[in-house]
């Protein structure tokens, strides 16, 4: 960042976070903050404690130690608050499998209190956004894990947070589904905030704007993708090795 540009205000901060099971470390003394207007890549290898760190930062877990603050919000004693600024897309999406879309979305915006014009506008907004209007009467449990994925996406988006913490949002898809989910990321990176868990290194060669690498619970790397190419000497796929075998 140059002298002239102002700090951006800091929307999703992991203040020496641990997360402890009995004497394992899922995470340990994770810190790193995403700026607003960021999209944030968070990195590390399977089991490294991307979900745990996630999970701690939504307030859906409580950490063992340190502190999370969503817009300024800390998530555990203020997580109301922080929650109306929050969407957050859970690894294995937080969907009831025998509700259709459109009943799933009704059930969400009355459970945020929204007045009935209003619900019935942000449910026409989502569904738009994650064009989900040929699958809106079926149910969840028949739907395919790409129109699955969506579908948990537009429950996230529905009460239009302005920070979004997505867990792997494209794992398992097709990659004409993860074009699809791509767009849909980068278009909402437009106005918001984003953290967004991912394997795919190209993923964020094509969307980030800066990495956070995790690795056996510890944060190894912060920072943009050009300086971390460079620690692959080129070549991510080098980096992320490096980074991830080295502790
Ligand atoms: N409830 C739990 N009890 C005990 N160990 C747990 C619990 N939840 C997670 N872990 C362990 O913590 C570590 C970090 O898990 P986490 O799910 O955060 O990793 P991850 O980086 O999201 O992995 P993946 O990419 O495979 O989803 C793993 O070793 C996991 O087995």
């Amino acid at each position: 960042m140059t002298e002239t540009q102002t700090p951006r205000r800091p929307m999703i901060e992991a203040v020496g976070l641990s997360k402890f099971y009995g004497p394992f470390a899922a995470a340990r003394d994770v810190t790193f903050s995403v700026g607003e207007g960021e999209l944030v890549a968070f990195l590390g290898p399977n089991g490294a404690g991307k979900s745990t760190t996630m999970k701690m930062l939504t307030g859906y877990i409580a950490a063992s130690e340190g502190t999370a603050r969503i817009a300024g919000h800390n998530m555990m004693e203020d997580r109301i608050e922080g929650s109306r600024h929050l969407g957050y897309l859970p690894e294995n999406g937080p969907l009831y499998p025998e509700m259709t879309p459109l009943t799933m979305l009704e059930f969400f915006a009355d459970a945020r209190g929204m007045s009935k014009a209003m619900k019935k506008d942000r449910i026409e907004k989502v569904v738009d956004i994650c064009d989900l209007s040929s699958v809106l009467y079926k149910a969840v449990s028949k739907l395919s894990k790409g129109f699955k994925q969506r579908v948990g996406m537009s429950q996230a988006l529905l009460h239009e947070p302005d920070v979004l913490i997505l867990d792997e949002p494209t794992a398992g898809l097709d990659p004409n589904q993860i074009r699809g989910v791509r767009a849909t990321m980068k278009r909402l990176s437009e106005t918001k905030t984003i953290l967004l868990s991912t394997h795919i290194l190209q993923e964020v060669e094509a969307m980030a704007d800066r990495v956070v690498m995790i690795n056996e619970g510890r944060v190894v790397y912060d920072g943009d993708v050009t300086k971390l190419r460079e620690i692959g000497s080129g070549d991510l796929d080098n980096a992320f090795h490096t980074l991830t075998t080295s502790s």
